[in-house]
């Protein structure tokens, strides 16, 4: 069984356990679910640079990236930044992440915030509101067409915005579809773990122009940004070359500044 599998069949039973735990009338009782969401893919369309910056702590391909930091003081360096959004790891197993960093977040800053999280169920949408997200990412490997489109269509109605990941032809052609607001393009197949950016490049002229086109993961400088623009990138998705280092919210301001100079 390839990693990704192993992965979805893991957060199968967690989500049964969870919804167990919080029936869905508890989760629309919060708050968050009042507040009036962010749109990503508005903050990327008018940005020179388009970065959204992920918090992530750990993943099965690097291990252990960052153990020290906490997420409200990534949070509030990435939104000092100036990132258009910031990605929030939710997967414990895999990730080390949790709803409750996105909560965290959520109390830290007021910028776009997606849940980053291997979404098989829509009670994860509605968690995803719960907690403070503003936009969901829909990882065409793991769902069906038929899925893509309910999920999306469920998180329209709960005014978050849809980043759909693809990692290949075969994929972008069963997802292409009015309900996403923006196309990812994963350069890290999720199998392998190989990265490779010219996967956002052969990809590109495939996604129509309605859709923000993001090209996720390998992107650690800002020359794969500058080679990548021509392509039609207005989203760059950027983990580790910011969590490995002391400061996240320094490192990403620093690459931001050199990228719109
Ligand atoms: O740390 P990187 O190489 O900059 O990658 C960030 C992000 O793209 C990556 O974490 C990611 C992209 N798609 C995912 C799906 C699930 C988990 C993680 C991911």
């Amino acid at each position: 069984m390839n990693i990704l599998d192993k992965i979805t069949l893991d957060k199968r039973k967690e989500v049964e356990l969870r919804k167990s735990l919080i029936p869905v009338s508890q989760l629309e009782q919060s708050v968050l679910f009042e507040r009036v969401t962010i749109s990503l893919a508005n903050n990327l369309r008018h940005s020179k640079s388009g970065i959204i910056a992920e918090h992530k702590r750990r993943s099965p391909s690097k291990s252990v990236i960052n153990n020290t930091l906490n997420v409200q003081d990534v949070a509030k360096g990435y939104e000092a930044a100036g990132v258009c959004g910031m990605s929030v790891l939710t997967d414990g197993k895999y990730f080390g992440g949790s709803l409750d960093d996105l909560l965290t977040a959520r109390a830290s800053c007021n910028i776009p915030l997606l849940r980053k999280e291997f979404i098989i169920d829509e009670y994860q949408l509605l968690e995803a509101k719960a907690y403070g997200a503003d936009v969901i990412l829909l990882i065409a490997a793991i769902l069906s067409k038929d899925e893509i489109k309910q999920f999306s269509e469920f998180a329209k109605t709960l005014n978050l915005d849809v980043l759909l990941e693809v990692h290949n032809e075969e994929e972008l052609h069963k997802s292409i579809m009015p309900s996403l607001d923006m196309l990812g393009v994963n350069n890290r197949n999720l199998k392998t773990f190989d990265v490779n950016l010219d996967i956002s490049k052969s990809l590109s002229n495939l996604i129509p122009d309605d859709f923000v086109k993001v090209s996720e993961s390998g992107i650690s400088n800002i020359n794969a940004i500058k080679e990548l623009q021509p392509y039609g990138y207005q989203g760059f998705l950027i983990g580790e070359n910011f969590m490995k280092t002391d400061n996240p919210g320094v490192s990403a301001t620093e690459f931001i500044q050199n990228l719109e100079k």
